[in-house]
């Protein structure tokens, strides 16, 4: 498990001076208004041999980038980076250690995604060291900031999902649980985004060109993975044997990424894994000419993991999907399994208690049959044995209402790259309905046929009569302990409609885990300003780590001198916002108007289209105004931000809209400074950390019922920013944390949905909507032919339009927006509200959601390195 060895570069200082180890201490731009809590100072006296940053990072320039000196701040981010690495890999070594001895049962979380960002800033920070590499680099000539903003974000994922893997890597470091992240090595993130006249273009992420100081390639750690081929019973002895033989296999190379926690010693990991051929290069191919064929191999292997699947909620059924996700676990449970071997040999009826997997939505499920695979024709174990630990040792996390979403594989696609794991998934079929049928036996034959045909985890495509489908969330659902959804109202949905037949047989099953962000990156790091004034005010950083203390600052919501404070802190992120709207627009923006902001995938159900309609009647309205009575209007600066999959043509044109409204009224001089809409490109973590801090009004207006939980919800309230929401996901608990009168809540409930759908084609639309749609569709803003489909989608009333009841809407969300208005003009209050956010946001910590799945679900237990 140690890495010693495989650290490069040079070591020693420079100067000569041994350099504290700050770890655990609060970061020096806000230490002196901080107060350091006891255990932090004790720690942070424990001094390390660490070489002296400036030094270090003039090393790390010299021996691995051949430069004198950093001149340029890329420069000085590589030489900081390459440093803080190496005191990064002498805590993960010391964790790893210290668990090989203990042995303790270990978490894996295994997601297809995981949405990093970037590590500079969140690695000195949570190791500790941020003091210290700040001044290293304040003597080379560099401020840290301009320096962290050199590096690449990790953008290894969509949007929510991975974000959340992410957050919880993080949280089950701070709470030094033994846990991992297994995912995929991608070697073209998240595609750029960017605007081409006002319509999204879409350009490789090629993130990894200057390396990555962040990853430790593993040599000799790798799996081989198959695919294809043929299955055969063979005899060994006089057992019958399985044997599988794939017709395409590759490697699977071992990266890990070091995690570290946050006031602890505890560093953990995240392990990608990175396809390559089986043979380099097919040199008889090359001699005879053939350059092509000499190198298909590699291509073919490297295709693998070369792309992450733009593809946010989007039926985009791709067998190189279904590659990558075999891909990923079949070499990590390969990993656990020859770990777990190394320590207790056979002993497979000990896996549960050493290991347990989560599997983060249907992506991995794959890893039911795979584990069964492994178990039974690798291992040798009977069929029951196996099925007992395989179900023991994984649980699933549903993250989606779509029913797109949700996926499902063709049993030919299956049959074809996965021959033996059909045949696995057919015999836990047949054992499952079995089953079912005696679970059953109490009800008439034809009634329990068809709750067993509509709970078969293989089942007929609905749409399609000749093709049959293997229902991933069905299969991860039999295979899996424990079943979660991640908000109330969502788990909720998941139990009663979603999975509700499963909910009847199993109900002890089925748990919920609403999400949470890591308040280290989503506020300590992201606006230490904002973090600075919290400390002062509670007296200590302890709400960090444990963000109930921020309930605290309750007290101080109503004080004008604090409020006054408060306000300074939101105004300066705002000031930076406004930068850097100037940097990508050309545009000043006035920064005493409202920062309303609605940043995410851009998608139907997420209803940005509501917003700029809002918009364009906000316009219209100014416009009829006498200038005395827009002196009286709240001025507003409308940003808008998110990625549109690539294929999915009706959110491509909502971004449309959002440009082109944008140019109609940025560029009208007499509401300009009244009212303006920017659209944000390329939205991304690293993005989000510079707006969510600046955001005042933030926009979750999901159709309710239809947002599993959202997590941008949680940091903005975190950073003191009002919601105007619907009653969905886990606003519901936001509000309810933060007080329900303090939150701008509009529109139809979840349980409504499904009887307006079937009424909307006789819904009455409000004439303010009427209004709206006729200047779209003749021309008000350009392009009238590309918003024509945009307007049907919600107006044209044939079956399925407006499903996601945009008009039902509209007006209740135009009153909750005045409501916003009038509010805003008492500053006061307004201001009294942004501090009950953050001092609501307690729950909404990716530790306490993390606490709750080791304590309900894994069942795994801290345990802490010595310092
Ligand atoms: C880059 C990015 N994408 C997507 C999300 C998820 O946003 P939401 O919860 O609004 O869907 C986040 C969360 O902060 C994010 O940082």
């Amino acid at each position: 498990m140690s890495l010693r060895g495989l650290q490069t570069g040079t070591r020693g200082s420079a100067s000569g001076v041994p350099v504290q180890s700050a770890r655990h201490v609060i970061p020096a731009r806000s230490r002196g208004a901080l107060r350091v809590s006891a255990v932090a100072e004790a720690e942070r006296t424990a001094t390390s041999s660490s070489p002296a940053p400036t030094g270090d990072i003039t090393n790390k320039l010299k021996y691995l980038f051949g430069k004198e000196a950093a001149e340029t701040p890329k420069d000085a981010y590589h030489g900081t980076a390459w440093s803080v690495r190496e005191r990064l890999i002498d805590s993960f070594d010391k964790t790893h250690e210290h668990w090989k001895k203990e042995d303790p049962k270990f978490i894996y979380y295994l997601s297809a995604e995981f949405l990093m960002g970037r590590s500079l800033t969140n690695t000195v920070y949570n190791l500790g060291l941020e003091g210290e590499y700040a001044d290293a680099l304040r003597q080379l000539g560099y401020d840290m900031e301009k320096v962290a903003d050199a590096e690449r974000d990790a953008a290894l994922g969509n949007g929510g999902l991975g974000r959340l893997a992410a957050c919880f890597l993080d949280s089950i470091a701070t709470l030094d649980l033994p846990g991992w992240g297994y995912g995929i090595r991608y070697k073209y993130g998240m595609f750029k985004q960017v605007l081409k006249n006002g319509y999204q273009a879409e350009q490789p992420d090629i993130w990894l060109t200057s390396g990555n100081p962040w990853e430790i390639r593993r040599d000799g750690l790798r799996f081989e993975v198959g695919f294809g081929g043929r299955v055969e019973r063979k005899k060994d002895g006089n057992k019958e044997v399985t044997v599988w033989t794939p017709s395409e296999k590759v490697w699977a190379q071992a990266y890990d990424n070091p995690i570290p926690g946050f006031s602890t010693p505890t560093t953990s990991n995240l392990r990608l894994w990175d396809a390559q051929p089986i043979s380099e290069f097919d040199l008889g191919a090359f001699n005879a000419g053939d350059y092509d064929r000499a190198m298909l191999d590699r291509e073919r292997a490297e295709a693998i993991s070369a792309v992450l699947y733009p593809n946010d909620s989007t039926p985009e059924g791709k067998e190189l999907r279904l590659k990558q996700q075999y891909f990923f676990v079949c070499a990590s449970l390969q990993d656990v399994l020859s770990r777990f071997k190394a320590t207790h040999g056979t002993k497979f009826e000990l896996l549960p208690d050493k290991a347990c997997f989560q599997l983060n939505d249907t992506h991995p499920t794959i890893a039911v049959a795979e584990l069964m695979r492994l178990l039974v024709d690798v291992e040798g174990l009977d069929w029951d044995a196996a099925w007992t630990i395989t179900t023991k040792c994984l649980n699933y996390t549903n993250h989606t209402v779509m029913p797109e979403a949700l996926e499902k594989w063709p049993v030919k696609v299956m049959a074809k790259m996965l021959p033996r794991h059909m045949e696995i998934i057919e015999v836990i079929n047949e054992g499952w309905t079995k089953w079912l049928g005696g679970h059953l036996k109490e009800l008439k034959a034809e009634e329990r046929a068809k709750r067993i045909s509509a709970m078969s985890i293989i089942h007929e495509n609905p749409w399609n009569k000749e093709e049959m489908l293997v229902n991933m969330a069905y299969l991860a659902v039999v295979g899996s302990s424990a079943v979660n959804g991640v908000a109330a109202i969502h788990s909720n949905i998941v139990k009663d409609e979603i999975l509700n037949d499963f909910y009847q047989i199993f109900p002890s099953k089925f748990q919920n885990k609403t999400n949470g962000v890591t308040p280290r990156r989503w506020l300590a790091w992201c606006n230490p300003e904002l973090a600075s004034l919290i400390t002062e005010t509670l007296g200590s950083n302890e709400w960090i780590n444990d963000t109930e203390k921020l309930s605290a600052l309750r007290a101080h919501a109503s004080d004008p001198t604090f409020q006054k404070k408060w306000a300074a802190v939101k105004h300066a992120k705002k000031e930076k916002l406004a930068a850097l709207i100037k940097k990508i627009h050309g545009d000043s923006v006035n920064t005493n108007a409202l920062f309303d902001i609605q940043i995410k995938r851009i998608h139907e159900y997420k209803r940005q289209y509501l917003n700029v309609l809002s918009i364009i009647w906000r316009y219209k309205q100014l416009k009829k105004m006498t200038p005395e009575q827009r002196k009286k209007a709240v001025p507003r600066v409308c940003l808008i931000g998110g990625k549109a999959a690539s294929a999915y043509d009706m959110a491509k044109r909502i971004i449309r809209l959002v440009t082109a409204v944008g140019d109609v009224i940025n560029k009208d001089p007499e509401t300009k400074d009244l009212l303006s809409l920017y659209f944000l490109p390329d939205y991304n973590v690293t993005l989000a950390e510079t707006i969510i801090p600046a955001a005042e009004l933030s926009q979750h207006i999901s159709t309710a019922g239809t947002e599993a939980s959202g997590t941008s919800n949680m940091k903005f309230q975190m950073n003191g920013c009002l919601i105007i929401g619907t009653w969905d996901g886990a606003n519901i608990e936001i509000a309810e944390e933060t007080g329900v009168d303090n939150v701008f809540v509009f529109g139809v409930r979840a349980d409504e949905i499904n009887q307006l759908r079937k009424e909307r084609k006789n819904f009455k639309t409000d004439p303010r909507w009427d209004e709206i749609m006729k200047d779209i569709e003749g021309g008000m803003f350009g392009d009238k032919d590309y918003f024509k489909p945009l307007v049907d989608s919600v107006n044209n009333m044939k079956v399925g339009n407006d499903w996601f009841l945009v008009a039902n809407d509209f007006a209740a969300y135009l009153d909750a927006q005045e409501e916003v208005d009038k509010v805003y003009k008492d500053q006061s209050e307004w201001l009294r509200r942004s501090i009950m956010y953050t001092a609501g946001s307690g729950k909404f910590s990716s530790d306490r959601t993390i606490r709750e799945y080791a304590e309900d679900i894994w069942h795994v237990k801290p345990s802490r390195p010595a310092a």
